[in-house]
């Protein structure tokens, strides 16, 4: 039976253990800053009063700071998700998402990390059919496009895969590095041994033509794609490079059982050394034009391409706020916490954020909400083309459907929204005015 459709889509709980937390901090304010200094006033001596009038109002300054710190981790709050009712409510009918994924540097930015940044994307629990890709490369680099041609062959494996024996996370490398290989069943023994056989094949071709430092005939034949870079003078002077590798609407883009795959777009928006491309701003931006050509979705999520997803239930966690027929209006983005692998075991450095991911982000929530931290975030895409919010105002935008009936073949595509990457669109017109600026200045670059 359906469900009655007024019960909400996430629930906010307060963090239980805020009156010990509360008590504690007063008591620091009142005995250490105040009480202390009071009771230990010196009597006479002007030398020792300045002193101690110094050290009073160093202590002021230093409860100023700490009162900041403090506001952030008053109130923090958390939030639980109800996917199953977001599944009963609107079933398959739910708004298509663009994935945009930044790296810049094959060299920094190892392909292989890429792509499987890439995969554990491309991976979702979400009909694929409503998901487009696009990895924005600011390197340039024919590397990362070939390791981004591999990635879109080894979906059509992967993404059963992950189905099939539903396993977390979904970038290959870090599954396989810490799942413990299967024993006990013999069908999904021999079909995890011969993935990860797929997998480590595929990272070896890719490494060795990274060790290489540039692409061999033969492979170069695989895809007209690389013709793009005979054109190319270098990484910092360069015309769009824009290929469709998976086009969603075509349809024998499937994987081997036959379900759509997602579509996969390689985007390098031209470069030119006498102007300026904004970084990880300036690809946002042409992130945001391209796409609204070729899929234009409603809902767009941003990830850094060393941040791999780690829960392959993101995009139906972000809908049920999103969606949320009470307050859904309001809530303009959906951020998810850094996790970190790569930590020393005693992090001597607070490198994995814990206080920062768990107490302040959920602290700025009950204020009016967190800076946008720039990964693993969905918005809406109206919200980043400048849509002022007002109170009360409903939208339906994410009940549209927003895909775009475009007809024209995958390379005519590439061809109309090359000039949509290009340097110039933002040069004195109004988009560059209004809404890319807006977006470079809130990625504080
Ligand atoms: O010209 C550039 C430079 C960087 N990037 C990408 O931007 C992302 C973040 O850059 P990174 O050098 O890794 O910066 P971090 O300090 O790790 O990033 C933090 O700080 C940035 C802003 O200061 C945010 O945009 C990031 O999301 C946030 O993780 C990476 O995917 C890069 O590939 C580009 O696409 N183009
Ligand atoms: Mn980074």
């Amino acid at each position: 039976m359906a469900e009655k459709s007024n019960l909400p889509l996430f629930e906010t709980k307060v963090f239980k253990n805020r009156l010990i937390f509360r008590l504690y901090t007063l008591s620091i304010v009142i005995s250490i800053c105040f009480y202390f200094r009071i009771l230990h006033l010196p009597d006479s001596k002007t030398a020792e009063k300045l002193a101690w009038l110094g050290a009073f109002f160093s202590e002021l300054w230093f409860t100023f700071y700490w009162f900041i710190n403090i506001v952030v981790r008053w109130n923090p709050s958390y939030r639980r998700t109800f996917k199953d009712r977001l599944s009963q409510r609107y079933g398959n009918v739910l708004p298509g998402i663009d994935i945009f994924v930044c790296t810049a540097d094959p060299v920094i930015e190892p392909p292989t990390m890429v792509i499987n940044t890439v995969l554990s994307i491309m991976a979702y629990n979400y009909p694929s059919e409503k998901m487009s890709l696009y990895l924005s490369d600011d390197g340039g680099s024919d590397l990362t496009f070939y390791a981004l041609l591999e990635a879109s062959r080894f979906s059509k494996e992967w993404l059963p895969f992950c189905r099939n024996f539903n396993i977390e996370p979904r970038s290959p490398e870090a599954y396989f590095r810490k799942a413990v290989e299967p024993i006990n069943d013999s069908l999904w023994s021999n079909e995890w041994s011969s993935m990860k056989n797929l997998y480590e094949d595929m990272k070896k071709r890719i490494e060795s033509v990274a060790e290489l430092g540039r692409i061999p005939d033969d492979i170069r034949e695989q895809h007209k794609g690389f013709l793009e870079w005979d054109t190319a003078s270098s990484q910092r002077d360069h015309q769009t490079i824009l290929q469709i590798l998976i086009d969603g609407r075509d349809a024998n883009a499937v994987d081997n059982e036959g379900q759509p795959l997602p579509t996969l777009v390689y985007l390098a928006r031209e470069k030119r050394p006498q102007f300026h491309h904004h970084f990880k701003g300036g690809a946002m931006n042409a992130m945001i034009r391209v796409s609204s050509r070729i899929s234009n979705s409603p809902v767009i999520l941003n990830v850094d391409c060393d941040m791999y997803s780690n829960n392959s239930d993101s995009v139906r966690d972000a809908l049920c706020f999103l969606m949320d027929e009470e307050i859904g209006d309001e809530i303009g983005f959906v951020q998810f916490p850094q996790c970190f692998d790569n930590i020393t075991k005693n992090d001597l450095y607070s490198s994995s954020l814990n206080v920062i991911m768990q107490v302040e982000i959920h602290g700025m929530d009950n204020n009016g909400g967190p800076g946008y931290i720039g990964t693993g975030c969905f918005h809406r895409r109206e919200t980043l083309c400048g849509r002022k919010y007002k109170r009360g105002s409903k939208t339906e935008s994410l009940r549209w459907d927003h895909r775009l009936r475009i007809q024209d073949s995958a390379s005519v595509l590439e061809e109309t929204c090359k000039p949509l990457a290009s340097y110039g669109y933002e040069e004195n017109t109004e988009w560059g005015k209004e809404v890319s600026l807006s977006l470079s200045l809130s990625l504080y670059i």
